[in-house]
């Protein structure tokens, strides 16, 4: 699968129609950010545009990296490949998500040889005070190819007791059981099963970019993070 930017389409935005791109930076920073960025973590050397590989082909996650790289380099090219993410379906623990993402993001960039490397993988961890003991995440793993590894997740929500009681008991991944609640076999790869527990104020693409956006933190701010004196 091969997306390519489209401009007209807004980032980060719930489907309000409001402009949220009032809230970034002048175009000019933009572009600037962009090269900046591009020089440090080895955008293509022969130049132009940026080539970011996605290790899966659900939609929900390469529209997301789309959709914030666009924002933050301006034109992309945005590839999604399948990878193997080298644990389970349905991950259990940060630690394993974690795991997820980065043998994700490390095996689209090998597969591709392209200048960002994009990992992201949904699953549950244990969280005190919560009705069912877990949250369900989004972590985002990138990767360049000088070996540098960002992380960063998104919002966590709670899945009904039915769905966790099927991911302990039955093994049964979340998208899934929550796909037969709705009967929707396809949800995952759609609004997600956010998409319907928020009533539709939040699809899967919305959490992932905020997961995509937070694992892109430290390339933003390289002077933080890479260059301490
Ligand atoms: O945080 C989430 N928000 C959602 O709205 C959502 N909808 C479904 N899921 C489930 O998350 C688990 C691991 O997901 P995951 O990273 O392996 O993704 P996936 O299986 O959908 O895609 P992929 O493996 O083809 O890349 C699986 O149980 C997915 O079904 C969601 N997780
Ligand atoms: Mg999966």
């Amino acid at each position: 699968m091969i997306a390519k930017t489209n401009p007209e389409q807004g980032a980060l935005s719930l489907e309000t129609g409001e402009a949220k791109d009032k809230t970034l930076p002048p175009h000019g920073y933009r572009a600037k950010v962009g090269d900046f960025i591009y020089k440090v973590f080895g955008g293509s050397e022969m130049g132009g545009i940026m080539r970011i590989a996605v290790g899966s082909t659900n939609p929900t996650k390469v529209k997301a990296v789309e959709n914030v790289m666009r924002r933050i380099y301006g034109d992309v090219e945005v590839v999604g490949v399948e990878v193997d993410s080298g644990v389970s379906d349905q991950p259990i623990g940060i630690e394993e998500i974690a795991r997820g993402a980065i043998n994700r993001a490390k095996q689209a960039l090998e597969k591709t040889g392209a200048d960002l490397g994009v990992g992201i993988e949904a699953g549950i961890y244990p969280f005190p005070g919560t009705l069912t003991g877990y949250l369900d995440v989004q972590v985002c793993a990138i990767v360049s190819p000088d070996g540098v590894i960002t992380i960063g997740h998104g919002p966590g929500f709670e899945y009904p007791p039915v769905v966790i009681e099927r991911i302990l008991k039955e093994g049964v991944e979340a998208g899934i059981a929550m796909g037969e609640l709705v009967n929707d076999p396809e949800l995952k790869r759609k609004v997600g099963a956010i998409g319907v527990l928020s009533k539709g104020l939040l699809t899967r693409t919305e959490l992932n970019e905020i997961a995509v956006l937070m694992a892109m933190i430290p390339r933003l701010n390289r002077e933080l993070f890479f260059e301490r004196k």
